[in-house]
């Protein structure tokens, strides 16, 4: 123990607005488009007078964080990921002891609604499918964003199957080659730093949720641990601007109930869908030699 080991100092901080919720209307013609986030905004940087002497020189309010939010939205949304990334600039560019923060938003999607055959103009309903998640981080020069989803709900009534684990005495578990497969994926795929200026966020996402459908169709799957990395390695062999992929998936039991009771027999055809234990299958999909991580994950919870 050295001399100053009792000594107590300020660590990481950083702090802003959580939340913030805001809708963005388009409307350049009588078609409006919409644009549905909720935002948070933390700043990093040169804070240490706040906390050790209460003084507030360099303290971005995180009201004016939330009015930043609201007043950038009007000059356009255009994806979460670029949006996050304008707010980015602006702080470090603002401020000259910002010297990064961490920007993070949901963001949800609404259809147009169909009247008479055709997409209405300027009414929507909520596309409940999942929740689309962006992070940008930006700690001097480098910036990270990293793209994802979350409870996009799947279920593949056959081509799906669990053998093959040890069996001890507490193993009760049947062996079976045709089960209900079913998950809520969340997934967060980190871009390589390098490509962020060419990006197309929203066509990127469309397509990577594509392919992670896709991917949970394809082959048979032996467990969700396979199914996973099939999921990943496809949107990784896809898109060249992606170095990393993380999955936390629980496997949604659906168990065959026992009809016999009834004189019935039941062939996979009646389940109890348990809500609860589940198991919980996580997992990183990465390139060998792919970009530095940075800090690109901290903050990121519930992903291994
Ligand atoms: O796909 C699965 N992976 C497991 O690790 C597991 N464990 C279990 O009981 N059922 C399953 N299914």
């Amino acid at each position: 123990m050295n001399a100053n080991s009792n000594n107590i100092i300020l660590g990481a901080n950083q702090y802003g607005k959580a939340e913030v919720r805001l809708v963005k209307i388009t409307r350049h013609t009588d078609r409006h488009e919409i644009e549905d986030l909720n935002v948070t905004s933390q700043l990093r940087g040169d804070f240490a007078d706040a906390h050790l002497l209460g003084d507030n020189a360099h303290v971005v309010a995180t009201d004016t964080q939330k009015n930043t939010i609201y007043s950038l939205a009007r000059d356009g949304v255009g994806s979460p990921e670029a949006f996050l990334l304008r707010l980015a600039d602006h702080f470090t560019g603002s401020f000259n002891w910002v010297s990064g923060g961490r920007w993070a938003a949901e963001s949800y999607a609404w259809d147009r609604i169909q009247a008479h055959g055709t997409g209405h103009d300027h009414s929507f309903v909520r596309n409940g499918q999942e929740v689309r998640t962006a992070v940008v981080v930006k700690d001097g020069p480098a910036t990270h964003v990293v793209g994802g989803l979350e409870d996009l709900t799947v279920l593949k009534s056959t081509e799906s199957g669990f053998v093959g684990y040890p069996k001890d005495k507490y193993t009760t578990l049947a062996e079976t080659t045709d089960r209900v497969l079913a998950t809520d994926i969340a997934a967060r795929w980190r871009y390589n730093p390098s490509a962020l200026g060419a990006l197309d966020f929203n066509k990127a996402y469309d397509d990577v949720k594509a392919l992670l459908l896709e991917g949970f169709t394809e082959s048979y799957s032996h467990a969700l641990q396979q199914t996973l990395f099939e999921m990943g390695k496809k949107v990784m062999a896809a898109h060249e601007e992606i170095d990393e992929i993380k999955f936390s998936m629980p496997n949604k039991h659906h168990f065959v109930v026992d009809l016999s009771p009834f004189g019935q027999n039941n062939p996979g055809e009646v389940f109890f869908a348990a809500d609860r234990p589940y198991g919980l299958i996580e997992a990183t999909v990465l390139r060998e030699h792919g970009s530095d991580a940075g800090n690109a994950w901290d903050g990121i919870a519930g992903f291994c």
